[in-house]
């Protein structure tokens, strides 16, 4: 792809999150991921490509459990995050959340302040003592979601006062406040405008230095921009996945190479 800004940041291989093996999800009998295998390591930005309804969304929901809460949706398989099984009996899924956070499509703020939105998770996962903690909290996330200056002289406005692309920094803040290792990103930039998308691109190549960053997206130069990893998915199969760099220049399956040429998808 000649025109794609390709800023491919190598990184070397990191340990591994998450190991995921034998994955299959069902919707009734709709059989929507195929035996997924991946591993996903630790301080690297992971993408997520592939034609609409190819089941990225499903799999990324797998990550939190939060597949769990649609009804006809069945998981099978191991994921194992730090050798963990999060679907083990004894994983609670609203602590499993607050390890591995999501970031929606369309930016959700809570009706409430800028200052309550962020202090919310640290406060119902009792991870702050006093109000001067939760002061610290709250002034540390906002600045990793890159939005404290815009935001620190009306911390007690409400959030859903922000224009879109800022809701979507403090969303992504909101995340970062349970401290998660892993950091989920459903289309995170398909409601902002370009200035906001650089915006939230230069922040997740921040996020990498300490976390995990899985984000889907249908913007093939924005995988190429912000990831190192790649996973092209097709018909719920996981077709091909490796560094970024190689799935973009010499991929290995020629549906990959369909879809990155654009006759696909
Ligand atoms: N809540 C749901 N209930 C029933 N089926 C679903 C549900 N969510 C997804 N599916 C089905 O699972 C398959 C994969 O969908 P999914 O949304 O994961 O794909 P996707 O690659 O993220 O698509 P898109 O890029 O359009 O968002 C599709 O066949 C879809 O219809």
């Amino acid at each position: 792809m000649n025109d794609m800004r390709m800023l491919e940041r190598e990184v070397d291989t990191q340990a591994i999150k998450f190991d995921c093996e034998n994955v299959q999800v069902y919707y009734g009998d709709n059989h929507a991921i195929k035996d997924v295998n991946v591993r996903i390591e630790s301080n690297t930005v992971t993408a997520f490509i592939g034609p609409s309804g190819c089941g990225k969304s499903t799999f990324l929901r797998c990550l939190n459990r939060m597949n769990d809460t649609i009804d006809i949706c069945r998981v099978e398989g191991k994921l194992a995050l730090d050798g963990e099984d999060i679907y083990d009996r004894k994983v609670d899924p609203v602590q499993l959340r607050a390890k591995v956070g999501m970031v929606f499509q369309k930016p959700n703020p809570f009706p409430k302040s800028i200052y309550d939105n962020i202090a919310y998770g640290p406060r119902i996962h009792g991870l702050v003592d006093s109000k001067a903690d939760l002061d610290v909290v709250v002034e540390k996330s906002l600045r990793r979601g890159a939005i404290w200056d815009e935001v620190k002289d009306r911390l007690h406005a409400p959030g859903t006062g922000l224009s879109g692309g800022q809701q979507q920094r403090l969303c992504i803040a909101r995340a970062v406040a349970t401290e998660p290792e892993v950091l989920l990103m459903d289309e995170p930039c398909s409601a902002l405008d370009p200035i906001a998308t650089a915006q939230v691109e230069e922040l997740i190549e921040e996020l990498r230095t300490n976390f995990s960053v899985i984000i889907v997206t249908h913007s093939m130069q924005q995988a190429a921009r912000v990831s190192q990893r790649t996973a092209f998915f097709h018909l719920g199969e996981l077709v091909e996945f490796g560094r970024t760099g190689d799935i973009f220049t010499n991929p290995k399956d020629p549906r990959t190479e369909s879809y990155i040429t654009g006759r696909i998808g």
